[in-house]
Formats: structure tokens, sequence, C-alpha cells
């Protein structure tokens, strides 16, 4: 193995520093990801959870460099994937790197399929993209991707349109797409939530599978609780652009610190619940334009906030070993004994 190949392997597969990702509104450019740092490691799913525009697609569109070319752009940090710093690639070297090396997939399948190609063909386009494939093995590739992911009658439904199968059947198409390369990083934005309990089970199941058989990471955004405990090896939780509270799976469920995911917590539905009295967390996020600079995000919806939440901001900092919280409550320089619950 020569020199940079072993630097390389030590790397963790994806690490985020200091990501600030903007928009520009009238003129004005507002940060909707917010100085956020985490890495990935080969064979880890990491997921990302926060309830909606918290900014966990803007992050992922970044590290992808999928965002809105003229509206939307990196301001800051870096994005090292494999070792390699890839946040100023032009279009060309990224194009090389997605689709091969890492892949996306999204909510809804029917805005990524195209809906006048068939299945087989859009596949085969991905393949024809990054290898040098005939057309007859691209087809069996094809396939056999699709049999791989529990498609039925794999053969037929190749030369079939996206509108003639259902929306688990699509999603299932579309992760036959991102594998197709075998990539080493897969992000899956809320790859099941619009598909019924027993089918997300199925696709969280099938996903599993392939990370386990590929050593691959997974990106694992989602705004439900309940596939985090699920499917993740670690969890970041995001408000409002920034990471609030970052741990492995276990602990975040155990114990939870952040008052936001501790609000989070309470509202997973349990069957043996009344959902009537599911606690809602009341407020909503604010938009970016109303983002407040200083002091912390989630302090006007925070049920233990402090007068000086609105006036110092938390840091994210490590409070038990590999258990990060951003909460004035936890700083070292701020103890506020008995307020934590
Ligand atoms: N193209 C855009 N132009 C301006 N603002 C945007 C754009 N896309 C996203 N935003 C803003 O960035 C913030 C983060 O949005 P983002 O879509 O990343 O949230 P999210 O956590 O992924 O939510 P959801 O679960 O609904 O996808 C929000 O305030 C959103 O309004």
């Amino acid at each position: 193995m020569s020199k940079s190949e072993q630097s390389k392997a030590k790397a963790p597969l994806l690490e985020v520093k200091g990501l600030e990702t903007s928009f520009s509104i009238e003129g004005k450019d507002y940060n909707a990801v917010d100085g956020v740092s985490f890495t990935v490691d080969r064979g880890k799913v990491v997921g990302i959870v926060g309830e909606s525009g918290c900014g966990k697609s803007v992050m992922s569109l970044s590290v992808m460099q999928l965002l809105p070319k003229g509206i939307g752009k990196i301001r800051n940090g870096e994005v090292l994937f494999d070792g390699e710093e890839i946040q100023s690639f032009n279009e060309k070297q990224m194009n090389q790197i997605r689709g091969k090396d890492m892949a996306m997939i999204f909510q809804e399948p029917m805005t990524s399929l195209n809906p006048v190609f068939t299945i087989g063909y859009q596949i085969e386009e991905v393949l024809h993209n990054h290898f040098k494939l005939s057309k007859k093995e691209a087809r069996n590739k094809s396939v056999q991707l699709l049999s791989a992911v529990g498609i039925p009658r794999a053969a037929k439904i190749v030369d079939e349109y996206p509108h003639q199968l259902s929306g688990g059947m699509r999603q299932r198409v579309m992760i036959a797409m991102a594998i197709a390369c075998q990539p080493k990083l897969l992000i899956a934005d809320e790859p099941t939530t619009a598909l019924d309990v027993t089918v997300q089970a199925q696709i969280l199941e099938l996903l599993k599978d392939i990370q386990t058989k590929n050593d691959m990471g997974i990106v694992l955004i989602t705004h439900d609780l309940g596939v985090v405990a699920e499917s993740c090896d670690e969890v970041i939780v995001m408000y409002a652009g920034k990471i609030v509270e970052k741990t492995d799976v276990e602990s975040l469920f155990t114990k939870p610190k952040h008052p936001y995911t501790k609000l989070m917590m309470g509202s997973i539905p349990r069957l043996e619940e009344d959902t009537e009295k599911l606690e809602t967390i009341k407020g909503i996020v604010p938009s970016l334009t109303k983002m407040p600079q200083v002091g912390c995000r989630f302090a006007n919806r925070c049920p233990k906030a402090m007068p000086e939440c609105t006036e110092i901001t938390p840091q994210l900092e490590e409070n038990e070993q590999g258990h990060e919280v951003a909460c004035l409550l936890y700083e070292t320089s701020h103890p506020k004994e008995g307020v934590l619950g």
C-alpha cells in the first residue's frame, strides 16, 4: 500500500469541519448550516435528526455539492472525503465522485427518477457513466441490482416506467441506482418518510444489509427518532442550522441531554400511550432571516431556558466521553445544579 493510500485508509470516510452554508435572500447571505462538524467512518450509520427546517438537507446537499446554483454556497469550512478536501472540486471532479464513490437517495423517488425513461435505462445510465460496460452487461447488472434490492420479476420491471411501480418499489429502484457503483458513502435523505410502516421497515433493513456487505458509510437524515433507534450507530441532533447534541445511539436514548432532544423523545408515539397526550414541541424553527445570532437558538421554545440563554451562545462540548451537547445547562463555566432533569 502506498503512503497516500495508507493515509486515506486511516482518514475517516467523511469529515465535515466547521461547515457554513448560506443562502442569499434579497441580497444578504444567511447561514442555513452554521458551523457543523462531524465524521462518518466506514461501515457506520450516522443519523442526522431534527425538525423540518433545521438544515439537514442543506448539509447533505453541501457535501454532495448539489446546492442550488447562484443561491446557496459553502461559505466556510471543509468537506473531506476519503481524506481528500473536496469542497473546492470543480463540476468535472465532483461528477467523477458522485454516483460512484458517494451517492444520495431522496425522500420522493418520483422527483429523482425520470418519468419518460424505463427503470433499466436509468440504472444503465449510472453504470455507463462510471464503468465501461457493454449494453448487454449493463442490462444484466441492472436486473441483478433490482433483484438485490428485493424487486420481484426484475427482468420484467427493468422495462417498465417509474409510474408503473408502487412508492416502495420506486424507493427500491432509487436504492438500486444509488448502490449501482458500490459507493463508499450513501446519503439517504428521509428515504422512508413517504412509505407505510411495513415498507419502511423493509427498506431500512435492506439499507442496513447493503451497508454491512459493502462496509459502506451511511448518513441517514430523518425527523423520525424511531428510524434512528432502528438503524443508526451515531446520532447528530440539529436545531436551526447547528448541532445541539452528538453521541452514540444508545446514549442518545438512555441519557439524552439537550432539552430539544428530550422534547423530541417525548414526541415519539408509543403504542401503549394515548396519542392525544403526545407531547409536541411548541413553536417553530426560526426562519433563516429571523435566526438569532447570539444565544441559544432554541431558547424561546425551551422549558429550561434561563435569562442568559439568549445572551450567551452555547458551544458544543463533550459532557461525557463521546457525548457532546451545546447547552448552557451543561457548560462547566455555567454550572446549573439541580436544573438538569
Ligand atoms: N433554496 C433555498 N433558498 C433559501 N432558503 C433555503 C433553500 N433551501 C433551504 N432553505 C432554508 O434553509 C433552512 C434549512 O433547510 P433544510 O431543507 O436543510 O431543512 P431540513 O432540516 O432538511 O428540513 P426538511 O426535513 O423539511 O427537509 C430552512 O430555513 C430553509 O427554509
